[in-house]
């Protein structure tokens, strides 16, 4: 299997760089005119695949909408995985775990390891037990052609708190994750991957981060639409890394539902308005 990093930079050139995700939220399962339990879900989750799995480069299901659900909900979780892999997209599943790495071995083993039906084809996880905590993860993403994107600049208002922080080596917190990354990928882009397997989350609404996001990976940047973030903004936030980007958005495409016509042409607008930006871009540069 061809390393994540390589799968994702095809997936990229062929499909566009946007990320959909998969978040049933119980307020978009009653405006689609499904109950919020298991068949809801199950109906909504299978609804989005087919709409946009042929289209988009990468699928995000966010599994604490499937959690919410028990197990019937992990059960709806496998099968959106395995459908959105059968449709051409890669699937990153939004988890976003982080323990002793004793524990994250477990972890490992249930998102990284093809013989759990949870595998995707990368795992959110966070960092702040201490990067070397993720160990586990990345060593099992890696044996597997798996990809693993690390929290390092959050989407969300409270994110600053812990990330802008200073460490003792003068760099802040998530610099220091930055840094991590860009080690971790040091490896597969000398043996001449187009993009590394490690990827981090930034989000789309942090503006300029003074921070250096060359980390040779993949950025993810959640927080396009319902969080207030725009494609124009992530020429602020990225600035020469926007080639690596994949914004994200889960509301402002499923809000567009239940029509499988509208859920695509909602992906295709964002999807097109970031073409748009890279080109854009391009030409200034
Ligand atoms: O910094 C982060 C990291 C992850 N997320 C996740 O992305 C989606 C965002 O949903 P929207 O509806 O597009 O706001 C959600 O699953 C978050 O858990 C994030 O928003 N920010």
């Amino acid at each position: 299997m061809a390393s994540f990093g390589r799968r994702l930079h095809a997936a990229m050139a062929a499909r566009g760089q946007f990320c959909a995700g998969i978040d049933p939220h119980p307020g978009l399962l009653t405006a689609w005119g499904l109950d919020d339990d298991a068949a809801g879900l199950e109906r909504f989750a299978r609804t989005a695949v087919e709409a946009l799995g042929e289209t988009v480069a990468l699928l995000k299901p966010q599994s604490a909408f499937f959690e919410r659900h028990g197990s019937r909900g992990v059960a709806v979780l496998e099968r959106v995985i395995a459908d959105a892999k059968a449709a051409g997209a890669l699937v990153l599943l939004d988890v976003k775990r982080g323990d002793i790495g004793s524990t994250m071995q477990a972890y490992a083993d249930a998102y990284c390891d093809p013989a759990s039906p949870l595998c995707a084809d990368a795992v959110t996880v966070s960092p702040y037990l201490g990067f070397e905590s993720l160990r586990p993860v990345l060593d099992t993403a890696a044996v597997h052609g798996n990809g693993v994107f690390v929290l390092a600049l959050t989407s969300n208002p409270e994110g600053p708190e812990v990330q802008h922080a200073t460490t003792a080596g003068g760099r802040t917190v998530a610099g220091t994750m930055l840094a991590h990354v860009r080690a971790a990928n040091a490896a597969a882009l000398a043996a001449g991957d187009p993009l590394g397997s490690v990827g981090v989350v930034v989000g789309a609404t942090t503006g300029a981060t003074g921070e250096d996001l060359a980390v040779g990976g993949p950025l993810l940047a959640p927080g396009i639409g319902a969080q207030g973030g725009t494609v124009e903004d992530l020429a602020t936030v990225f600035g020469a890394a926007l080639p690596q980007v994949v914004p994200a958005a889960s509301r402002e495409v499923l809000g567009a539902g239940p029509a499988l016509d509208a859920l695509r042409a909602a992906a295709v607008r964002t999807i097109e308005d970031v073409r748009d930006l890279l080109f854009r871009a391009s030409i200034q540069a």
